[in-house]
């Protein structure tokens, strides 16, 4: 499509105007010779092409203007292929270039002997009218080019910012967001559209963000985003041109997702045998069995109650086999929206359902090729996934989710669950097929309350890490706090050993931990001490929700307040971890 055509309406505009003022007829051609504007007879060949061999084509090849008002039907028109139809009584013709090119040309045309006399009278004015049109319409097309690359720029701009890793807002002068990318809309949690979000004041959005350059350096703050507060690292940038601020660049990360990687990073480099602790038989036995395991490709499923050490184990015999320089890929199949899981695990194609990328992705299976895939929680995998993993750990390659071609993959499979799998086989919600797969070599990880002098010697180990977590002088357990740990049965084990602890070592102002430094339900012993007699002073729907607020800071005490810590809670008091997040959401926990 030619610029011309681009502006048809415009230059209708214009023909129909000069038209008027001054009483001669006016046309535009443009550089594929079809008529974009006219008036009188022109006005019906409108999108038609031009006679060939006529005139304007004659100033669209030379880019000179011609005019031809005294010879008409002369030499200079004889060659048109419309000659004996033609009804001009004269005509002047002038191009309509850009950059130098001919793109176009408008002419003024006369159909009879009035219209001929005006223009042999009026020839100079004319002339001089015909150059301005054609400038006029130069410059509406020059316009228009520039509008389109900005528009193209602005669209580069948009998609080079979104690629970005990170938050970016830029604002204007009048501190306005002229820019903000998903990564930016995704960390400050906004539920709008990027379009109404554009234009308004980044105070409306970051109340107490302090808008001055950082010079460079990265600060930490807290913003305040409309009802929540977002931790995060950020550097803020004027943009200047000509020495005169045009904008300002804002850039953040959010602390959470930068601690989570760097602990993603550290967990899998440096966890080997040696952070496994522990003498008791029960336990070395088991590791010993592992460290064997580990030289070999096959199958292993972990079992061992919550917080026992699987994920330690699973790792550990990572770093200790031939895969060790590969990746260790962890899932948890609990956790992970039923709905998403199977993208999760196998990737999927473009477009292969609404909201997937349009790029695709790849799933855990292909990010761990080569190296070790650990399938977390694995007795919670939907059944209608089971008869699909059971396939690719008998072929080995994977179909991406709306796809059909199958990808080779050389993953070792590393399993775990505290659930009791082969009940649940008995109970139909394991396929027994694929818990044979699985259980090629079995590892019982025993719980802490049978590891006789585990308890202390973990919790040595555990001091020595907070000391240095907390940068707190090493702190020391006193003899009651050694014998209630020996006798406490435990039930988060290890986890709950490094809450508990972590908890102590925070509270105690000596270097030792004494029994009152512990969480309260230590001493309280029980859940059925929670005293609800002040409870009772309320309203049914108020003491119950008291009820309810009271069993849920006994467990947070006791479990912590981790997600692991938060699936061991829901897994006790029998609810699913969504509702345990929502009762907490609710009694404001
Ligand atoms: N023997 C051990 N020595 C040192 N630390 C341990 C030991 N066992 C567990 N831990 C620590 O306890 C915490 C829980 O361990 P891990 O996540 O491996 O347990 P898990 O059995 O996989 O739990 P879940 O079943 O809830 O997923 C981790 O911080 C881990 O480092």
């Amino acid at each position: 499509m030619s610029y011309l055509k681009i502006l048809q309406d415009r230059i209708q505009q214009i023909s129909e105007d000069l038209s008027s003022a001054l009483s001669i007829d006016v046309t535009v051609v443009d550089e594929n010779f079809i008529r974009i504007g006219g008036t009188g007879k022109y006005a019906y060949e409108i999108n038609k092409c031009c006679p060939e061999n006529s005139l304007f084509h004659r100033v669209l090849e030379t880019g000179n203007m011609e005019i031809n008002i005294e010879n008409i039907k002369g030499d200079k028109c004889k060659n048109c292929s419309s000659y004996k139809s033609c009804k001009e009584t004269g005509n002047m013709a002038c191009p309509i270039k850009i950059d130098d090119n001919v793109v176009g040309v408008i002419g003024f045309i006369a159909f009879d002997m009035n219209q001929r006399k005006l223009m042999e009278q009026k020839y100079i004015e004319y002339q001089k009218m015909l150059k301005r049109a054609a400038l006029i319409i130069e410059n509406e097309l020059m316009n228009m080019k520039i509008t389109n690359r900005l528009n193209i720029e602005m669209a580069e701009i948009n998609e080079i910012i979104n690629s970005i890793n990170k938050g970016i807002i830029i604002i204007n002068s009048e501190e306005k967001i002229t820019h903000i990318n998903s990564k930016a809309i995704k960390i400050l949690g906004i539920n709008f559209s990027k379009d109404r979000i554009i234009g308004k004041s980044i105070k409306s959005i970051v109340n107490n963000l302090d808008i001055a350059d950082t010079q460079n350096k990265e600060l930490i703050d807290t913003w305040n985003v409309t009802e929540k507060n977002v931790k995060v690292i950020y550097q803020i940038k004027e943009l200047m041109l000509n020495k005169q601020k045009i904008s300002t660049l804002i850039g953040f990360d959010e602390i959470k997702e930068i601690i989570n990687i760097a602990m993603n990073y550290t967990k899998s480099d440096n966890i080997d045998f040696s952070c496994i602790i522990g003498n008791s038989k029960s336990l070395t036995k088991v590791v010993e069995k592992a460290k064997i395991a580990a030289k070999s490709d096959s199958t292993i499923l972990l079992q061992g109650d919550s917080g026992t050490g699987k994920e330690l184990f699973a790792r550990a015999i990572h770093a200790e086999s031939r895969r060790k320089n590969e990746a260790f890929v962890a899932i948890n199949c609990a956790s992970i929206p039923e709905n998403l899981l199977e993208s999760e695990l196998f990737g999927y194609e473009k477009g292969a359902f609404t909201g997937a990328s349009t790029k695709g992705r790849i799933g855990k299976f292909e990010l761990a090729n080569n190296g070790t895939l650990f399938l977390d929680e694995i007795g919670d995998l939907p059944l209608h996934l089971q008869p699909k993993l059971l396939r690719v750990l008998q072929d080995r390659e994977i179909i991406k989710v709306g796809g059909n071609t199958p990808i080779k993959v050389d993953v070792r499979i590393i399993c775990a669950t505290h659930r009791n799998l082969e009940q649940l086989v008995r109970e139909k919600g394991f396929r027994k097929d694929l818990f044979y797969r699985l259980n090629v070599i079995p590892l019982y990880i025993p719980p802490l309350k049978d590891r006789e002098n585990d308890v202390l010697i973990c919790s040595e180990y555990i001091l020595n890490k907070l000391s240095i977590k907390l940068g707190i002088s090493r702190k020391f357990l006193s003899k009651e706090v050694e014998e209630k740990f020996k006798t406490y049965d435990w039930p988060g084990n290890v986890r709950e050993l490094e809450n508990v602890l972590e908890y102590a070592a925070t509270l105690s102002s000596s270097s030792e931990i004494r029994l009152e430094d512990l969480p309260e339900y230590f001493y309280e012993k029980s859940i059925d001490n929670i005293d609800c007699k002040d409870v009772l002073e309320c309203s049914l729907d108020e003491s119950t929700k008291e009820y309810q607020r009271k069993i849920l800071k006994y467990y947070i005490d006791k479990y912590g307040n981790s997600t692991k810590g938060k699936k061991q809670i829901a897994k006790e008091l029998g609810i699913s971890l969504a509702t345990l997040y929502r009762k907490l959401d609710d009694l404001e926990l």
